[in-house]
């Protein structure tokens, strides 16, 4: 069986990461790939390695034509725009993986607070599927829609929910630390991520006002079962790609780091994208993966736990690759490992 899928906002980061992906997926073929411009470029006037692709054109398709062609739409729209158009692409009878924030918050109240905007489809976001395996694989399988997750949110998900499930850790004063390279912010031109901006330059931005606070506590809520405060802290590293996040958690008894490592390796044991190592990662051995690689430090009354993942790849199309392979029932590390 081959699956039709469509890409939107194909000239994005996201799309260009995803498509190169899903151009070597045993299983899946791209049929769409859409812009709001209107003269179908070829696929290489944006992204250039694509060039061999004579196939591949960009094109301002409607909602019919998308649902002519494709059976999944991998969305790759800056939040709102999202969520304009995937209603009318499941009553179409099509199945979403949705990379924007549209569908993550399951409550209403606390996306318009946070978005600071009305939420157009107000009524699917206790529906959608959140798209991180690691600790909710049941509900992605044969799901309509998937809300694929932030990129902050997976690193700090992935370091901190295992040990708070476990009990290691108290669920109230986490503190989450990251960094993330300039393509987390999209190839949408914006002045913080111009060269002069961002280059030999690092700053924290949103302190307090991330959108991504409350997906990162809902999440650990969720896969602890109960309440959960974090601060996070979002820094811009002036380095193309890459996410590194330190979290720190007060243990809920003595522990020594073994212990620590010992349970985050117990919990990851059987996940093919998760890898417990015992030195310190970087962004580089997981850049252009779908990996993440942790450990844990204890350090005087704290466990410190640090991840990392490429923004792009676990943080986004790899993930929504892996959630697609589970939603259609294939292997999950189709097209994701070599
Ligand atoms: N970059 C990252 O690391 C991550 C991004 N995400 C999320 O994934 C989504 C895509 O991100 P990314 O690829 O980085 O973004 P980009 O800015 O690189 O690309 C977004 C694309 O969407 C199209 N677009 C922009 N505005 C609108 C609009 N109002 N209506 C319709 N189409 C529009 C544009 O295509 P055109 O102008 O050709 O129409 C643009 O190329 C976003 O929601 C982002 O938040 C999630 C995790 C990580
Ligand atoms: C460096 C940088 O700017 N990163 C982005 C996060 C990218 C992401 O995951 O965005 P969504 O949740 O919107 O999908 C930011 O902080 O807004």
């Amino acid at each position: 069986m081959t699956i039709r899928v469509g890409i939107l906002g194909a000239t994005g980061y996201t799309a260009f990461e995803l498509a190169k992906i899903l151009l070597r997926h045993r299983g899946a073929k791209i049929t769409a790939l859409t812009t709001r411009q209107d003269d179908r470029p070829h696929v290489s006037s944006v992204h250039s390695s694509l060039t061999g692709r004579l196939d591949l054109h960009l094109e301002n398709l409607s909602l019919d034509e998308l649902a002519e062609r494709c059976d999944c739409i991998f969305g790759c729209l800056p939040h709102a725009a999202s969520a304009a158009v995937v209603p009318s692409l499941l009553e179409r009878g099509l199945k979403v993986v949705d990379l924007s924030a549209d569908y993550r918050l399951r409550d209403v109240a606390v996306y318009e607070k946070w978005y600071g905007e009305k939420h157009p489809d107000p009524a699917r976001l206790p529906n959608s599927a959140y798209g991180l395996p690691e600790l909710f694989r049941d509900p992605i399988r044969g799901a309509e829609l998937i809300a694929n997750p932030g990129c902050y949110p997976t690193a700090a998900t992935l370091a901190l929910a295992p040990l708070l499930k476990n009990g290691m850790i108290q669920p109230t004063d986490i503190l989450v630390d990251a960094k993330s390279g300039v393509s987390g912010a999209g190839r949408t031109p914006k002045l913080g991520t111009l060269y002069c901006e961002a280059n030999e330059s690092f700053s924290a931005y949103g302190v307090g006002t991330h959108r991504h606070m409350p997906e990162i506590e809902q999440n650990l809520e969720q896969a602890s079962g109960q309440k959960c405060s974090a601060i996070f802290t979002p820094h811009l590293v002036p380095m193309d790609r890459g996410i590194l996040s330190t979290c720190y958690a007060k243990p809920t008894a003595p522990v020594t780091t073994a212990e620590a490592i010992a349970a985050l390796r117990e919990f990851y044991a059987d996940e093919p994208f998760v890898q417990v190592i015992d030195g310190l990662p970087t962004t580089k051995s997981v850049s252009g993966t779908n990996y993440c690689h942790l450990t844990a430090r204890v350090v005087n009354d704290r466990i410190i736990v640090i991840s990392v993942i490429d923004n792009l790849i676990k943080g986004a199309s790899g993930a929504a690759v892996q959630n697609f392979n589970i939603m259609y029932d294939l292997a999950e590390t189709t097209a994701l490992v070599d």
